[in-house]
């Protein structure tokens, strides 16, 4: 991901039909890392036509040892190395920034052009996304200073979850404290969500369809959506609930929070650490990339089999609950690094659920063909690679050319 494409050098002024190309950055911070990726294209940015010039990834952000202190740090650094492609932040061509943000809280539902104001409201939702909203608040700022005057668009993980309804949404504690708190359901990962769910939509039931999109990257996290409206996803106030993660927890009894407290003598803050950080694949087994988890647990590896096993079983529980919230299924879709990637993962993940009318192909699945279902299954299952940059891009365009016409 390191590597600049072919493209990269290669200067672009018009389309064929002498319509101007429209040029996006997508800046995409994460806890400690930061992705990039300039795309291209024309008015609509159709899908088919789209390029992409550059792309690349900074890590380790903060670590030990890293070279790379903070993200003001990594973002010069992406700056610069723009800079040497002849595509940097000065370029004339550039015609906006679309930044992912994670928390949109319940003030932001819809991709947002980023002002004083705007900066102002994603600063005040920190308390709600320690790790991520300063990573993605740096990003605009490095931008501000380079090139004052771009269009920068904010693009929220939680804004596609905006429509779940508020018996899916509402955690039943006491409600004022709820409300002056701001604890509620939010959802993480709506940009993926939204591009896969098109996607499959696409394969299976058109824009009417029920999907099931499971996420799995680093991250993890599903959601039901109901002909394009999401009304209903596995991560809450903040991206820690639903499933097993690379190194989260997801689900548990809150009680277990009090317990390590005082049982355990942890602080708030370790067991924030423990959860969000050493919990998941990692904290069953020691390992949080899921090729090395298999690779064990074929092996007889006692650890790494309950891992999975822990893992595909909460995938299941969760297909099965989306199912009924759905009430009838056209398609469950796989996503991220695991779901696009790991064939045993999918097969236990829906092992024993013929029943309810889902079938895998074992041939299909195990050379992850877009569509992996057996023909005659009532459900489809589709393997779908996410592509957020594509997706951030789009509503970043569409944000500007709003505003330029409007
Ligand atoms: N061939 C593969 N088989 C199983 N897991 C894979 C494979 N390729 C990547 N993965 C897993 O995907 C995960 C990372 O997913 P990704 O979507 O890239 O994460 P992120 O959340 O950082 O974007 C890692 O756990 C990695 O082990
Ligand atoms: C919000 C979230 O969980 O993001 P990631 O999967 O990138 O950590
Ligand atoms: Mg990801």
């Amino acid at each position: 991901m390191n590597e600049w494409s072919a493209q990269a050098r290669r200067p672009e002024g018009e389309t064929g039909g002498g319509r101007r190309v429209n040029r996006v950055l997508v800046l995409n911070s994460g806890s400690s890392s930061v992705k990039y990726q300039l795309l291209s294209g024309d008015e609509q940015f159709a899908a088919e036509t789209v390029r992409r010039s550059a792309s690349g990834l900074v890590e380790r952000i903060g670590e030990p040892g890293s070279p790379v202190p903070d993200h003001k740090a990594a973002l010069e650094v992406v700056a610069a190395r723009l800079d040497e492609a002849g595509l940097g932040l000065d370029s004339p061509e550039l015609t906006a920034i679309g930044h992912r943000v994670v928390h949109g809280g319940t003030t932001f539902t819809r991709p947002t052009l980023i002002t004083d104001e705007v900066v102002g409201r994603i600063e005040e939702l920190i308390p709600l996304a320690p790790l991520h909203n300063p990573a993605n608040l740096a990003g605009i700022e490095v931008v501000r200073r380079l090139r004052p005057g771009l269009p920068q668009v904010a693009v929220f993980d939680t804004a596609f979850h905006a429509t779940i309804p508020e018996a899916a949404a509402t955690y039943a504690i006491d409600r004022e404290v709820a409300a002056r708190l701001g604890v509620r359901r939010y959802g993480f990962h709506g940009t993926s969500h939204a591009y896969v769910s098109r996607e499959a939509a696409r394969l299976a039931g058109g824009p009417e369809a029920n999907v099931i999109v499971l996420h799995l990257g680093n991250g993890a996290s599903a959601s039901a959506v109901s002909a394009g409206r999401c009304v209903e996803t596995s991560m809450g106030m903040t991206p820690l609930e639903g499933l097993v993660m690379g190194t989260r927890s997801g689900d548990l009894d809150p009680a277990v929070i009090f317990h390590l407290g005082r049982a355990g003598g942890m602080s708030t803050d370790e067991i924030d650490a423990l959860l969000n950080r050493r919990s998941g694949m990692l904290g069953l087994c020691g390992d949080n990339d899921m090729r090395a988890v298999t690779a064990r647990a074929d092996a007889g590896d006692p650890d790494a089999e309950l891992a999975l096993s822990v893992y595909c079983h909460r995938l299941r529980k969760y297909v099965g609950a989306y199912y009924a919230v759905l009430g009838k299924v056209d398609v469950i879709a796989f996503t991220g690094g695991v779901g696009e990637n790991s064939a045993p993962v999918r097969e236990r993940a829906l092992a024993g659920l013929e029943t309810l009318g889902i079938r895998l192909d074992p041939g299909r699945n195990a050379r992850n063909e877009r569509l992996v279902s057996a023909d005659g299954s009532a459900v489809k299952v589709a393997v779908i690679r996410t592509d957020e940059e594509f997706e951030i891009a789009r509503q970043t365009l569409a944000v500007v050319s709003r505003t330029n016409h409007g």
